[in-house]
């Protein structure tokens, strides 16, 4: 049906206003960065991440990504410093990927399309709970990552499950804490215009036995015709003025 989004040319991104007004605001995400046009700003601090591993409770498909979701009940798992004030609460992180290694994430940067972009979902309490940060232009703070494929040979271990009890987001950062930061929106519907971007700039590698993880996931629930889960991707959007900070020269 028309009204259901997707990735698809009957729901996608070009389509996404006709039922979510928000898409078509003057802050939305993705966004070209080009590195030219980004300023240097020497007074942006770097962010902390302090999660608890306790926190990661369940990964899910949920037909448009891979999402895993965390315990935010209290500021068991927070993001601080860089463009933030006060302490954000992890609340959720997910992926967007392509059907192939050459396009995939959402921002574009000097042109360079990454095999994926994760997502590290954070929001500010001062707001009582998620669905008010929302409605606030400092309410929600999200960690982007690149990810690209690695030419060295994966190192997958075979048959292993890891619990996803145990799982401490920050092991995904790379090792630079240099960052872009810009002031943008959801990249699904409904789009709100609350988000704080704190883009790594430097990408972490994975295999492409991992990407092809991904990529083996579906839209389709089980006995449902099989429907590859790729392109989960929205293109970028209009700058429309807007500036985009980088905590390095
Ligand atoms: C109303 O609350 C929402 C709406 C959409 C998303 C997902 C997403 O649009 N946001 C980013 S960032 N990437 C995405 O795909 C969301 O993520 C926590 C929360
Ligand atoms: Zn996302």
């Amino acid at each position: 049906a028309q009204s259901v989004w997707g990735y698809d040319s009957d729901n996608g991104p070009e389509r996404w206003h006709e039922n979510y007004p928000l898409a078509k605001g003057d802050k939305q995400s993705p966004v070209e960065i080009n590195s030219k046009d980004v300023q240097h700003d020497s007074s942006l601090a770097a962010w902390h991440a302090s999660y608890d591993p306790g926190a990661a409770k369940t990964i899910l498909n949920n037909g448009r990504t891979c999402r895993v979701v965390f315990d935010d009940t209290f500021d068991r798992s927070v993001l601080r410093g860089g463009p933030l004030s006060g302490a954000y609460r992890l609340r959720q992180l997910h992926l967007h990927w392509g059907s192939r290694d050459e396009h995939g994430s959402e921002h574009v940067i000097d042109g360079v399309r990454y095999a994926a972009e994760l997502h590290m979902v954070h929001w500010n309490p001062k707001h009582g709970n998620f669905a008010g940060a929302l409605k606030q232009p400092d309410g929600v703070a999200v960690v982007g990552i690149f990810l690209k494929v690695s030419e060295i040979e994966n190192i997958k271990t075979k048959g292993k499950e890891a619990p996803f009890q145990h799982f401490d987001p920050s092991i995904l950062f790379p090792k630079s804490r240099d960052y872009w930061t810009y002031h943008g929106s959801f990249t699904t519907p409904p789009c709100e215009e609350c988000i704080t971007w704190i883009l790594l700039r430097e990408p972490i590698e994975v295999s492409s036995d991992q990407m092809a993880k991904l990529r083996s996931l579906s839209k389709n629930s089980e006995n449902e015709p099989e429907d590859p889960l790729v392109d989960n991707w929205r293109p970028p959007q209009p700058l429309k003025g807007r500036i985009v900070k980088a905590s390095f020269k």
